[in-house]
């Protein structure tokens, strides 16, 4: 008897490590279709979306746009030399004032989220099987954090340097924020659930993530 009720609690909210934050349904569903707007304009160019290389000749299953930087593995730089040569889009107001928004919400000091200045957008794509494996975002010559933003399918997101992984569902709207303790931690994608997603998102089919970070970087220079 005991058994039949447990079974129908729900699970309990997995504990996350410090420094990582999770904020279902941060996202109004105005924001979001704003935000797909924005991420297909960005999707047609000046550098199109595309399956990104990688140096052991494999590709990402995810497609991935740029914003602000380039990024290819393992580095930033101003214009996508792995795609067509331009300089990728500039890094609009409105996204450093939403990163600025998002870290206020996720861990309420508002002299870190005002001081907040990303720089580079990374928006992928994930369709049918595309899944993301676990790593680390250490491209970047600050340790400032990373805002995440999931928009259509739901996903179920790894997180963890070493087994067992919290596994946490990211939903459309929710955000995510790593940083402090976190920042550097291992992290992916082994699953996305398709059909989930609302499509008066915009967003028809698959699941969009857009990354917001700051780069460290000077026009001068490109990591590491
Ligand atoms: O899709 C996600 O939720 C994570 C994406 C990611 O880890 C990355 O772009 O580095
Ligand atoms: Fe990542």
């Amino acid at each position: 008897m005991t058994g039949a009720v447990n079974a129908l609690l729900p699970l309990p909210t997995p504990p996350l490590p410090p420094g990582a934050v999770h904020l279902p349904g941060w996202l109004p569903l105005e924001r979001q279709r704003e935000l797909v707007a924005a991420c297909r304009a960005w999707a047609v160019g000046p550098v199109p979306i595309r399956h990104t290389r990688l140096p052991n000749g494999g590709v990402m299953s995810v497609r991935t746009v740029c914003v602000g930087w380039h990024w290819q593995p393992y580095r930033y730089t101003r214009t996508a030399d792995d795609v067509n040569g331009r300089r990728v889009a500039e890094f609009p107001d409105w996204l450093v004032a939403l990163g600025r928004r998002a870290l206020l919400d996720a861990y309420g000091d508002e002299a870190a989220a005002s001081a907040y200045a990303p720089d580079a957008a990374l928006v992928n794509h994930y369709d049918g099987q595309a899944r993301m494996g676990m790593h680390q975002d250490k491209d970047e010559r600050s340790s400032a954090p990373v805002v995440s933003l999931s928009i259509g399918d739901t996903c179920v997101f790894r997180v963890g340097n070493t087994r067992p992984y919290t596994d946490v569902e990211l939903a459309s709207g929710d955000l995510f924020v790593f940083g402090g303790p976190s920042r550097f931690i291992y992290h992916g994608v082994p699953k996305v659930l398709e059909g989930t997603g609302d499509p008066a998102t915009g967003l028809a089919s698959g699941r969009l993530n857009i990354t917001l970070r700051v780069t460290g970087l000077g026009d001068e220079a490109s990591a590491p």
